[in-house]
Parts: C-alpha cells; structure tokens; sequence
C-alpha cells in the first residue's frame, strides 16, 4: 500500500523544499490546534472555580484569537503547497507518458488499446495526484495529528483515560486493514472496466459515420448501456466496500467517547480530572474524529493509488521490445540490398516476407504491387523501423540497415500512410509539419506538386482552413493530397508512398506521379500500389505474393511476361476505358425512322 509512496519518492525529492514547507506548516499547524481545547478547559475551569475576571477573559480571548489567526495562515500555506504539488504531479506523469508514448512503436500500440492508454493517462495518473496532494495530508492527520492529539491528551489530562478511550481503535484497525485489500481489488477490476469503455466510445465515435450509414445507432446504444452497466456495478462493488469505512469508525469513535465519559466522570468524582479536564478531553475527541476517518480515508486514497501505479507503471515501462540498437549516422541514402530477406509478425501463423532479394539503386523509382495482404506494407515497414527486422541480409551501402541509428534514418524518409493521418490544425500547418522553416512559397510548391491547387482555391479560407479531427472537413482525396504534399515539402532522400493515392482519379494520379518523378530526378522513390498506372514509369516494379516476390522487371518487361502484372494492368484498363467512356454514345437499339 506505502508502495505508491516510495514510488512518488522521486517527485517529493525533486519538490522537497515544496513539500517539507507544506509538512512543517502542517505540523506546526496542528501544534496549535491542538492547544486551543486546552485553553477551552482552562477557560472552563476559571468560570467554574469563580477565578473568571475581566483581565483573565481578555487573556483567554487574544491567546485564543493568536491561535486562530496563525493556524489559518499555515492552513493556507500547507493547503496550496500540496495541492499545487499534486496537479504539477499530474503534469509531469503526463508529460513522462507523453514522451514514453512519442517514443514507441507499431508493437506497442498493438499491445494496449488507445481507450485503455487513455484512462491510465487520465484517471489513473488524477489518482496518484490524490495520493500526492490529499493522500499526503491525510497520511499527517492519520500519523503526526493523532500523535499530537495522543500526547497532549496524556500530558495535559490523564494518560489513563488516554489509554482507555484509544483502546477500540485497535480492533478498528484491523477491519479497516481487511476491508482496504478488498477495494485495492475492486478498483482494480472497475478501472480495466472503465479503459475497456473508454476504448469503445473511442472507436464508436472514430466510426460513427458507418454506424449511422448501416443504422446501427440502437446496437450500439444497447452495447453501450450494458457496457456502462457492467462499469456502474464494478463501482458500486468498490462503493459498496469503501461505505463500510465511516460506519466502522464512527461506531468505534461512539465507544471510545462513551468510556472517556464514563471513566472521566469516575476520576473527576475522585477530584483527579476537573471538568475543564472533561471537556477538553472531549473536545480532544471531537478532534480525532477527523484523523480516524482520515485513517480509512489514507487506506483507500493509498490502495487506489497503488493499483493506479500499476497500471501507469504498466505502460510506461512496456516498450515496443524493437532494440534498435545502431549507431552510425545515416546521412543520406544508398543503395538498398536485400538477399534472402524473411520476416515475419510476431502473431503471425505464417511468414510475411519470403526470401526477399532485391537491389534498388540510389535514385532508382521501386514500385511495389501484389494483391491484398500480399507483404507491400510489410516490406515498408521495415525501412521504417516500425518492426523488428527480419534475417536475411538488409543492407543500406556497405552496412546493415541494422548498424544505422534509427532517428538518423527516419530523419532521411518522407513517408505518405496508407491511413493519412492529418492534425486537428490548417491546411498550412499541416503541410509545414514536414518541414519546419517552411515558407508559404515551399507550402504553395508542394501543393502544386501534390495537385491540391484547385482544392485549395475551392476550401473557403485557403491555407488557414482548418482541418477538422483527423480531418473530417474535407475529402478522402484531399486528405491524401495534403499528406503527399506534406511529405515532398521535405524533400527527403527517400519517399514512400504506401497506396497514397487510391482515392483520387487516374487523371489526378497521372499528375501527381509526373511532378513527382520531375521534382525527385535523383532521388529515391518507393511506391506501392494497387492502380498499376502509378508504377507505369518505375525503374524497377516487384509483384508480391504471399510475401515472395513473384515477377519483377520494368513495365514493358512485365507486359511482354505476359504474367500477374499484365492481366492486372489490362483489367484495370479497361475498367478505365469503360468507366470514362462518354455517356452520349449512340444507344444502338435507338429506333430509327428513316
Ligand atoms: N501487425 C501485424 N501483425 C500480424 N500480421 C500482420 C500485421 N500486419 C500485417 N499482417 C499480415 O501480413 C500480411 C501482409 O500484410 P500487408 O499489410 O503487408 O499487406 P499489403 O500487401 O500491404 O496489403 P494491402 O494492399 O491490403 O494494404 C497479411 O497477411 C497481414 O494479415
């Protein structure tokens, strides 16, 4: 349970001056409240005994007033420090994850759903912030108020009574550490229900338009009511156990004031307490009603706290388990070599890429076709470090890609996703993104290279349109073109374009493909595809199946073949044909009056 404590040890260290201020005014706080019962039970007995005079009661008052006024400064002083501290926790556990998530892989984000990373990145962190921040005033009031209250009670009354009247705490205790382990599980089990909530509703508004589109609004909602359900009774569970936390204390606190009022009462008939004394010890009490509650309060905020630890402990060490581990500084792009490359995906039942070889000169245009699942993407990805590399040789000039550091070599690629992902930001931000001293003039070039001029004139305020989430606001299209131009605008020594251009037509991806090999003389480009024409022009084109490469040659080389590669490209075209044909061709069963 302390655990989460020790934990947060490096963030009390880097904050010490922060938290040792708060603790000391805490403390100091304390002190004094604790002596004004004291002052109470004096006052008392001054009127009991008849000793009440003005000068006594002026005494009384300012001693009280003094008190007052300076616990309500260190109040204010303990009560920013921690709870200022506590959301500068929240800060830097988020920033930590942030930075871990910048970090990692494909592999990773396939192991934790993006829900789930958003509740632990929310939730969980907020209920480490408790711990930091309330978790640590309440740990005081558990320990060093109810030690103070314990002394003062022995030393200024009757250690006795004391002992007598803190004897049920014990037994309260022992419920309170029982009941504590059952909510550290409950909570554990509600918040991997909330992740798993939090994931739908992220992937129920991702796709909603497809939910709309195939009216499936009432499936969802009953999902998502019973989902929520579920979620209610996990926390209930937690609810349920916690509720039996204040009651617990409470019926001990009942007993304890009982014995002090019945013991009391003997020791003053005895005329060892007076009845300042009594009322005092009461008002002493009183005051640990608050520290005991905090005691079951402190199991709850720490045993929630520890299983949030876990969790955010869970993914922020989680890597993506890639070691790339090269450190030569990949300044610019070579040849690429691969002989009898294989690689295959961790869950994966059979081999993705088979004995690749393949030479692509620096400069040289590849294109990669093959059907669907055939390996395209997967051989990209391993340019892009995105997987573990396969075995097999992979070499980039005279070294493995392997001995490259990998940040020198993502620096290299401009690299256009088949699922464009744009930023909830303008046109121009988002071009300028791959480039970071970009001028309008580089922004406008790349536009045009990516045939987004006419679009661009057509979107109501230009490059400052904003670009919905994920860009919603415009077309698929549009999307891709924003994405290609994003890319060129850096000029990198590689690009690839992973089926980048499959929602815009032929005459577009003529275009775009025409500027590109103008603009990119020299340099190296990979382009994989599923519409042939777009490879038309490569120096080189694979035909991938099942993850081997099944023919290979130019276009022309490819057609006289005679193989995968020309039925694909004679089907597409006259599926090409047949859909641009004009609509006013003769009807030839037109009746003719002639
Ligand atoms: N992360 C992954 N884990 C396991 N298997 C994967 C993973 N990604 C892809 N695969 C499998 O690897 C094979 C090749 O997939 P890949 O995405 O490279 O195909 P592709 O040729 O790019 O397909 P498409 O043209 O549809 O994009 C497929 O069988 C696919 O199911």
């Amino acid at each position: 349970m302390f655990d989460v404590l020790v934990k947060l040890k490096f963030y009390f260290k880097e904050n010490k001056w922060q938290y040792l201020g708060s603790i000391i005014a805490l403390a100091v706080s304390n002190i004094f409240a604790v002596i004004i019962p004291f002052i109470i039970g004096r006052f008392i007995d001054a009127i009991v005994t008849g000793e009440m005079n003005a000068a006594v009661l002026r005494t009384y008052s300012l001693q009280f007033a003094g008190l007052v006024i300076i616990t309500y400064g260190l109040d204010f002083l303990w009560g920013y420090g921690l709870f200022a501290g506590a959301y500068k926790l929240q800060k830097e556990m988020r920033s930590k994850l942030m930075r871990h998530f910048l970090r990692m892989r494909a592999p990773y984000f396939e192991k934790f759903r993006t829900g789930d990373l958003m509740a632990r990145g929310t939730q969980d962190i907020r209920a480490l912030a408790d711990t930091a921040g309330y978790g640590m005033l309440v740990l005081m009031s558990a320990t060093g108020f109810t030690a103070t209250l314990v002394i003062m009670m022995g030393l200024t009354v009757h250690w006795g009574l004391t002992f007598a009247a803190v004897i049920p705490m014990l037994p309260m205790a022992y419920v309170i550490k029982v009941k504590g382990a059952q909510v550290d599980e409950a909570y554990e089990i509600a918040q991997k229900s909330f992740s798993s909530v939090n994931d739908d509703v992220l992937e129920m508004i991702d796709g909603m338009r497809v939910i709309r589109a195939y009216v499936k609004e009432a499936d969802f909602i009953d999902k998502f009511k019973e989902q929520t359900s579920g979620l209610l009774k996990k926390n209930n569970k937690v609810s349920e156990i916690a509720a039996i936390f204040a009651p617990t204390v409470k019926a001990f606190e009942g007993l304890s004031i009982m014995i002090a009022l019945s013991y009391g009462a003997i020791l003053v008939a005895q005329g060892t307490l007076s009845v300042g004394d009594i009322v005092a010890f009461q008002m002493y009490l009183g005051m640990m009603i608050w520290p005991i509650i905090s005691v079951s309060e402190l199991v709850l905020i720490l045993r929630q706290g520890s299983a949030s630890m876990r969790r955010v402990d869970e993914i922020r060490y989680a890597t993506d388990e890639l070691n790339f581990k090269g450190t030569i500084e990949a300044e610019q792009v070579d040849d690429f070599e691969f002989d009898e490359f294989t690689f295959k995906y961790s869950s994966s039942e059979t081999i993705n890429l088979d004995k690749i070889r393949l030479d692509l000169k620096k400069g040289k245009t590849l294109g990669i076709v093959g059907k669907t699942g055939s390996g395209k993407t997967t051989l990209i990805r391993q340019l892009l470090n995105q997987f573990p590399l396969g075995s097999g040789t992979f070499n980039m000039g005279s070294s493995a890609y392997s001995e490259y550091n990998d940040p020198s070599l993502r620096r290299l690629i401009g690299y256009v996703p088949q699922d464009h992902v744009l930023f909830s930001r303008s046109v121009r931000d988002n071009i300028a993104f791959g480039k970071k001293e970009a001028t309008d003039e580089d922004i406008l070039e790349s536009i045009r290279m990516a045939s987004f001029e006419e679009d661009l004139k057509n979107i109501n305020r230009g490059l400052d349109t904003m670009i919905g989430e994920k860009g919603v606001s415009i077309s698929g299209g549009q999307k891709q073109r924003i994405s290609i131009a994003r890319a060129l605008i850096k000029d990198p020594d590689i690009l690839i374009l992973d089926d980048s251009l499959s929602a815009v037509d032929a005459k577009t991806e003529q275009t775009i493909i025409h500027n590109i090999q103008q603009v990119r003389e020299g340099k190296t480009t990979i382009i994989s595809t599923h519409r042939l024409s777009a490879v038309k022009e490569a120096d080189e084109i694979i035909v991938l199946d099942n993850g081997a490469i099944l023919e290979r040659g130019t276009h022309d080389e490819l057609i006289d073949k005679g193989g995968w590669y020309y039925d694909q490209f004679t089907k597409q075209e006259i599926k090409e044909l047949t859909e641009n044909e004009p609509l006013s061709s003769p009807d030839p069963y037109e009746r003719r009056d002639d």
